[in-house]
């Protein structure tokens, strides 16, 4: 496929998306039935697809209009690049612009250039106070590819090594010393050895960054109560050493990969359907709005609502609640989102230890993506020896 054709390509599926349709059906649909698109075609038109998403607001601002095509001419221009060398009308490019699309569109301005709903802004605001234009900015821009480098395995030398023989090169980075950011050859990682060998695996920095904060070390028993796809679960079995770590999710369908990925890392890792008993360290990565990875998946952005908040918000506190539960006397209660909202982290930190006595809280950080990674939130609580939970 020309540049051209990929674009034009971008648009028809943005404009299916405009009826709803989830971004990754669309692109998966088009993929199995464009047989003329190599696999370099399908990530560059995914690109396009997601730059769009990102920039959802401006573009059509910038574009003048709200339809595929238009946000497609919005997001080149917003690169800078000359929609003209791409409308040309030759072969599958999209039509030449018309008159009226060359002086259509303006400079978005305010929410409109921070490509964020007007409510969200305001949420923006509250939370972040002067971050919150800069956090804004950064999640219209792609997400760096970073990796874990498994200890369990070896070093991050030897994991660095191990990739550059598959052509990929990645430097640690200081969000934790576990993680390695991808400067080239991120499309590699898949077929590549190291991975395949459980020498790495594919975890944003910043989410290593919040197991790194959590007291873990070897000999503790530890449940992650919404283990998910199971990422910091292996991360935390690594940090145990060998030991184990029960994953535990509301919804056991998403743990499925978990005892296959637990197997490649050499972590032990046991899926708990009803946790019972108690533990040392409880692990809540709660389900949250996502608004600190809206770089990776930015359709959220545009598709969260006050009232689904609300409804996240809620079951955050629930979660803490039957969590709490589960902790040993003198044990860790530990709270994750991938959230910058604070209703989400630091409201929900204070709203529990507001009903919950004999809870204190040892720590909390906000993880930016200043910082390099996805913004992530984590609170510790530990439980006093001489209280159980009164919840
Ligand atoms: C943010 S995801 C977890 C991601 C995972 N920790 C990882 O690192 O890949 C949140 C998970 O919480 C689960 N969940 C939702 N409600 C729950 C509940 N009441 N109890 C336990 N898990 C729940 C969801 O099914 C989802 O898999």
């Amino acid at each position: 496929m020309t540049p051209a054709a990929r674009v034009q390509a971008a648009i028809d599926l943005l404009d299916q998306m405009s009826s709803g349709r989830p971004a990754e059906q669309v692109l998966t649909t088009w993929g199995r039935t464009s047989r003329y698109a190599g696999s370099k075609d399908r990530a560059a038109v995914r690109d396009l697809v997601f730059d769009a998403l990102r920039c959802w607001r401006s573009a059509a601002v910038q574009g003048g209009g709200e339809s595929g095509r238009a946000r497609m001419l919005g997001v080149l221009r917003l690169r800078g690049d000359d929609p003209e060398t791409l409308f040309t009308g030759q072969g599958h490019a999209p039509a030449e612009l018309s008159d009226a699309e060359r002086g259509a569109g303006r400079a978005p301005t305010g929410n409109e250039a921070l490509d964020l709903p007007d409510w969200l802004a305001t949420r923006f605001r509250d939370s972040l106070g002067e971050a919150a234009d800069e956090t804004a900015l950064a999640l219209r821009s792609r997400a760096d590819v970073f990796l874990r480098v498994n200890v369990l395995w070896g070093t991050v030398s030897q994991a660095m090594a191990r990739l550059a023989q598959d052509g990929i090169i990645a430097a640690p980075h200081s969000l934790s010393p576990t993680a390695l950011r991808v400067s080239e050859g991120a499309r590699a990682i898949a077929r590549s050895d190291a991975y395949l060998s459980g020498a790495v695996e594919l975890q944003d920095a910043a989410s290593q960054a919040v197991v790194d904060a959590l007291p873990l070390r070897p000999g503790l028993s530890v449940l992650d109560y919404c283990a998910g796809g199971g990422g910091k679960a292996l991360a935390m079995a690594a940090r145990l050493a060998g030991g184990r770590v029960d994953a535990h999710d509301a919804a056991p369908q998403r743990m499925v990969d978990l005892p296959a990925r637990a197997d490649r890392a050499g972590a032990d890792v046991r899926i708990v359907q009803k946790p019972r008993g108690s533990y040392d360290l409880v692990f809540c990565d709660v389900p949250c709005s996502g608004s600190g990875a809206w770089r990776r998946a930015p359709e959220g952005k545009w598709r969260l609502t006050q009232a689904r908040l609300s409804e996240l918000c809620a079951i955050q506190a629930g979660i803490l609640d039957q969590a709490a539960r589960l902790v040993a006397p003198g044990g860790c209660l530990a709270y994750a989102t991938c959230s910058v909202l604070g209703e989400e982290n630091a409201e929900q930190v204070r709203a529990f230890l507001a009903r919950a006595p004999g809870w204190r809280i040892e720590m909390q950080r906000q993880f930016l993506p200043s910082d390099g990674g996805d913004g992530f939130f984590v609170a510790v609580f530990r439980m006093s020896d001489d209280t159980s939970p009164q919840l």
